[in-house]
């Protein structure tokens, strides 16, 4: 069993040892079967969150109300879910108030995805009523039951879907699938941050281009905030991805550049990115632009700076089909060969200038040094004071 199991046993122990089952469940036990680098283990009780409290020396509230409590046990955090089921769903969404239950098969029927419903035992025994094992050998999303019922709990599971086609490169079951085409318009139940989480993640996965066609080609394209125009552009847009590795800020830029959205900025707030990714995304693009007048140059790589002008020449390539690695490579060499990197490197300053010419400070120091840092950028002239105090006075 890995280490990261291993360290959670004796929670589970103590769990049992108060009279009630627990189990290892949900994303790390797939992620184990897949062998696949696991991130937190979660673990699922038939104790209720104030029986697990009470086990507990040191526990953190997150979401009573869900069952949940973190267990904080020799400085690492353990979420404890207590079994339940998620009867009265309202709304499309997940529901306000779960009930809380004794039986694991009943909380592992409520769950999405059959590879996601199976649970371990201290010992590393499998329990796995769903057959999410074989549906893991087989590379099949599967809902558990009904896909219909399993996406009207919670309509965000079916982004989870193409997110998980995304990550794994696995295959929706057909049945799962068209559940997805029929129902996705329940997607404008769920709110924007949860539905961008999901969707960062799916670009983020390698798998990432297949994942978007399937966006595309099912409906669920139309309820992603700002997206409903461009199904066409979408389509196009996966054609490009395909097999270029291109990183979640590259497939944004491509997305926009393909949609010749006019309000770059709008789109991105209603997904409510952050803003520091928004401005990025729109240096890229704008980057974009001058790239397709005229190819890299010092001045221009100094200018867009090392990381945009990388991204925007993955995203050139992806779009004129061309090789990148090369391109981009010469990028570096010629940034790394650079005279300065920024500013501050200049080998003069604003008091400099106006000692030289005996005038006071004024907008003309800004416009000075502009000139002075492009002459150095262009090799017109050598980054030392001496030599630059010449150049400018002549
Ligand atoms: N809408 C959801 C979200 C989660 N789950 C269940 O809760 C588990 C944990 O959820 P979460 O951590 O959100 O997802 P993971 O499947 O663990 O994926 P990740 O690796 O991204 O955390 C899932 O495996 C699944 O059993 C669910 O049934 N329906
Ligand atoms: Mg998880």
């Amino acid at each position: 069993m890995l280490v990261k199991f291993k360290k959670a046993v004796p929670i589970i122990e103590k769990i049992e040892k108060a009279g009630f089952e627990a189990y290892f469940v949900g994303g790390s036990v797939r992620d184990y079967l897949l062998n696949k680098p696991i991130e937190d283990v979660d673990i699922a009780t038939s104790a209720f969150p104030d029986e697990v409290k009470q086990i507990f020396p040191k526990t953190i509230d997150v979401g009573i109300e869900h069952g949940t409590v973190i267990v904080v046990y020799e400085g690492e955090n353990y979420e404890i879910t207590t079994f339940r089921t998620e009867d009265q769903y309202v709304d499309f969404r997940r529901p306000k108030e779960v009930t809380f239950i004794r039986s694991l098969k009943e909380d592992l029927q409520r769950r999405d995805f059959t590879m996601n419903a199976i649970a371990m035992t201290k010992d590393g025994e499998l329990i796995d009523p769903f057959d999410g094992q074989q549906d893991i050998k087989n590379q099949i999303i599967r809902t558990v039951g009904e896909p219909e019922e399993r996406f009207k709990e919670d309509a965000l599971r079916m982004m989870r879907g193409v997110r998980f086609v995304s990550q794994l490169s696995f295959y929706l079951e057909k049945n799962t699938y068209s559940a997805i085409e029929r129902l996705a318009p329940l997607l404008q139940h769920i709110s924007v941050e949860r539905i961008y989480m999901e969707f960062m993640k799916l670009l983020k996965g390698k798998n990432c281009s297949k994942a978007l066609d399937l966006i595309a080609e099912s409906n669920l394209y139309e309820f992603l905030p700002g997206f409903s125009e461009y199904r066409e552009q979408l389509k196009k847009a996966t054609t490009y991805i395909s097999n270029r590795n291109l990183n979640e800020v590259e497939v944004w830029a491509l997305l926009l550049i393909l949609f010749q959205n006019e309000s770059i900025e709008e789109l991105l707030r209603k997904w409510k990115m952050p803003v520091k990714l928004i401005r990025k995304i729109k240096q890229i693009i704008q980057a974009y632009k001058n790239r397709q007048n005229e190819s890299w140059s010092n001045e221009s790589i100094y200018l867009t700076g090392l990381d945009i002008a990388i991204h925007t020449e993955k995203v050139f390539c992806a779009i004129n089909n061309k090789e990148a690695d090369t391109s981009v490579k010469k990028i570096r060499q010629t940034f790394v060969g650079l005279p300065i990197k920024n500013r501050d490197e200049l080998a003069v300053n604003g008091n400099d200038l106006m000692k030289w010419s005996d005038k006071r400070g004024g907008p003309w120091v800004r416009e000075a040094l502009e000139k002075i840092e492009l002459a150095v950028i262009r090799g017109e002239v050598m980054n030392d004071k001496e030599q630059i105090k010449e150049w400018y006075s002549t």
